[in-house]
């Protein structure tokens, strides 16, 4: 018997969704529909109930420090199931690789995107994609939760550093990542149908998050956009397009409202402008539990869960990450549609959407991991590739008292020099959130140079680098210092974990700051997902200031810099403010009046066409 058209690779895709599309029941239709997370992606859920997509939770893996093989064998495990089921679809696995394969140990860590937004280097943002791909596709794992394309607004918002800038042309010009993860379509690629160039070297990748995450009042995670339809597409979806024209696969859905309504139920954003008049064809899946939030407080209640799932799925939300209870979801959502609260042309449509995504993903054909990628998880390449990122990243803010006396480059010969704070020696600190764990960590918590590391590579025998996390009044008067490279900042957080009013340096770096540049001619860096404040008094003792964001892994990007190795040429992507009491603060107010603009950065030399 002839194998169904759906299986024939060279039929058309449009003719292989109908063909499986008709064959499904109702029930398989609704399960492709749910997004599982891994512990709950049982045989049962997978080959019984045919659920259509595993991700997993920041920090949820196979195993403490899981090798990309053990990464590999757990999704092929679960592909197995899935091709096991009556009509043997394959699973999608997504996962949330946004500053490189960051849950896996070992893997290349990149600058967060704010870091990025400060390079303005859209062919950077591209390669940086393109070299995250591999290290995904190394582990077996088909689609990331990338590039999250906020317009960060408020630097309150704990998610700030997920946003490339608060300036929307910045984010739209770095929407590269999208053709970096899913490689580039060609010139006649149809308007908004979804690509993947190589299914061994690309991932799908998933604009987020749609829309308005940014621009809540006052920051606040999860809040409330208060602005005109014209703000709204102006400032925060202008990346959509750019991503679309891309053939962005995939779409999250924000947790946000807009002036007060969830984008989760939001019919008009998510379907007559995402997929109406923007044309988007792949699919919206929702935020993690975002369903259950539309029924905030978190309901007990079944009823409003089925009531909520009717809400969103008829707004034109196509696959739910669930996560964990996808037997109430399927029984929730079969309901629905048998009592025709949702209309089954709603469901055919997202399920459409859906398998249209995986026959263009080339799951069905290559539903496996490729063993031979293995080793390029954390390869040298890509560690060069994060370190020049790194280098790219950096603003120099001040260097020297004097402008006829720059403080940067850093002398290579000094006899004896200071590196303090509590950001000098910290992987997990100059990471920050979801690295290994969602919230990242604080210690080794992957393969990487710390900020000292990089200094002592960086300097010869002549020089003994004293390092003193807190350094005493004591060593700091009496240390015959040449000079000091003070490192300090922000501790890892993710989403509502990083809201914040206070945006002082965190354990009263500032004071740690005086003490020695008082004493000592002092290079101050910060670590950090946002501007923070930096007082005059501090800004006047200190000799240079160099913001550096979250560098990732590669720390010696940074002495590239300090060494004089290589200039400075990272400007502001975000508005560095005076005080917390100008917030929000962004270029083109009227009466801005920063510390330091959008834009600023100082070089260390003069380049030619100075
Ligand atoms: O400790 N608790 O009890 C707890 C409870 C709920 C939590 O909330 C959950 O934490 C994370 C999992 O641990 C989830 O990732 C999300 S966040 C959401 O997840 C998506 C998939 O990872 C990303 O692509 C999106 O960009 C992001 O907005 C949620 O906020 C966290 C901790």
């Amino acid at each position: 018997m002839a194998a169904p058209l759906y299986r024939d690779a060279s039929a058309p895709v449009e003719a292989r969704v109908r063909d499986l599309l008709g064959r499904m029941t109702l029930r398989e239709k609704a399960a492709q529909m749910a997004q599982i997370e891994r512990a709950v992606a049982s045989p049962r859920a997978l080959a019984e109930l045919g659920a259509g997509s595993v991700l997993n939770a920041g920090g949820s893996a196979p195993r403490e420090q899981a090798s990309p093989a053990d990464w590999a064998a757990m999704v092929d495990g679960m592909q197995r199931h899935a091709l096991a089921s009556r009509l043997g679809v394959p699973i999608l696995y997504g996962t949330d690789a946004v500053h490189g394969h960051n849950n896996v140990y070992g893997a290349t860590v990149f600058p967060h995107n704010v870091g990025l937004g400060a390079t303005r280097d859209a062919e950077l943002a591209r390669r940086i994609g393109e070299a995250t791909a591999l290290e995904v596709r190394a582990t077996g794992i088909h689609w990331t939760f990338a590039p999250c394309v906020a317009v960060c607004r408020d630097p309150r918002w704990g998610r700030c550093y997920e946003s490339y800038s608060e300036d929307p042309e910045i984010v739209r010009s770095l929407t590269t990542t999208v053709s970096g993860l899913q490689g580039q379509p060609p010139a006649d690629h149809p308007h908004g149908y979804p690509f993947l160039a190589s299914v061994r070297e690309n991932v799908l990748a998933c604009a987020k998050h749609f829309v308005g995450d940014g621009g809540t009042d006052k920051g606040v995670n999860e809040g409330n956009a208060i602005c005109s339809y014209e703000d709204l597409e102006g400032i925060h979806m202008t990346p959509y397009p750019d991503c679309i024209a891309q053939g962005v696969a995939t779409v999250m859905a924000s947790y946000s409202k807009w002036n007060g309504e969830p984008l989760h139920s939001s019919r008009y954003l998510l379907t007559d402008v995402l997929k109406g008049k923007l044309g988007f064809k792949g699919f919206v899946i929702s935020d993690w539990e975002g369903i259950d939030r539309l029924c905030e407080p978190r309901e007990p209640r079944g009823s409003d869960y089925r009531y909520c799932i009717a809400q969103s799925v008829n707004a034109g939300m196509d696959m739910i990450m669930i996560p964990h209870r996808f037997e109430k979801f399927l029984e929730d959502i079969v309901f629905l549609v048998e009592t025709g609260e949702i209309p089954m042309s709603r469901i055919d449509d997202a399920v459409e959407r859906i398998l249209r995504v995986k026959f263009i993903s080339g799951v069905f054909e290559h539903p496996f991991s490729d063993h031979s990628l293995l080793d390029i998880v954390g390869c040298k390449e890509h560690r060069l590739l994060a370190r020049e990122a790194v280098r790219k990243s950096l603003v120099l803010l001040k260097n020297g008292k004097d402008q006829k006396a720059p403080f940067l480059p850093l002398a290579k010969t000094a006899k004896r020099i200071l590196v303090a704070g509590t950001h000098a020696d910290d992987i997990g600190y100059q990471c920050g959130g979801w690295t290994i764990a969602w919230h990242g960590d604080s210690g080794k918590i992957t393969l990487g140079t710390s900020i000292l590391e990089a200094i002592q590579e960086s300097l010869g025998v002549q020089t003994e680098v004293v390092y003193e996390k807190c350094p005493t009044e004591a060593m700091i008067e009496n240390g015959d210092f040449s000079y000091a490279v003070v490192v300090v900042g922000e501790v890892p957080y993710a989403e509502w974990t990083g809201d914040r009013t206070d945006l002082s340096i965190p354990f009263n770096g500032s004071e740690l700051i005086s003490r020695v540049a008082s004493k000592i001619p002092t290079l101050l860096v910060v670590i950090s997902g946002r501007p923070l404040v930096i007082e005059s008094q501090v800004l006047e003792k200190i000799e240079a200031l160099v913001a550096a964001w979250l560098p990732g892994s590669e720390g010696m990007g940074i002495t590239d810099c300090l060494f004089g190795d290589h200039d400075f040429v990272g400007t502001l992507p975000v508005t560095w403010y005076r005080s917390v009491d100008q917030l929000p603060i962004n270029a083109g107010d009227a009466n801005y009046d920063p510390l330091f603009p959008v834009g600023y950065g100082l070089k260390m030399f003069q380049s030619d066409d100075d």
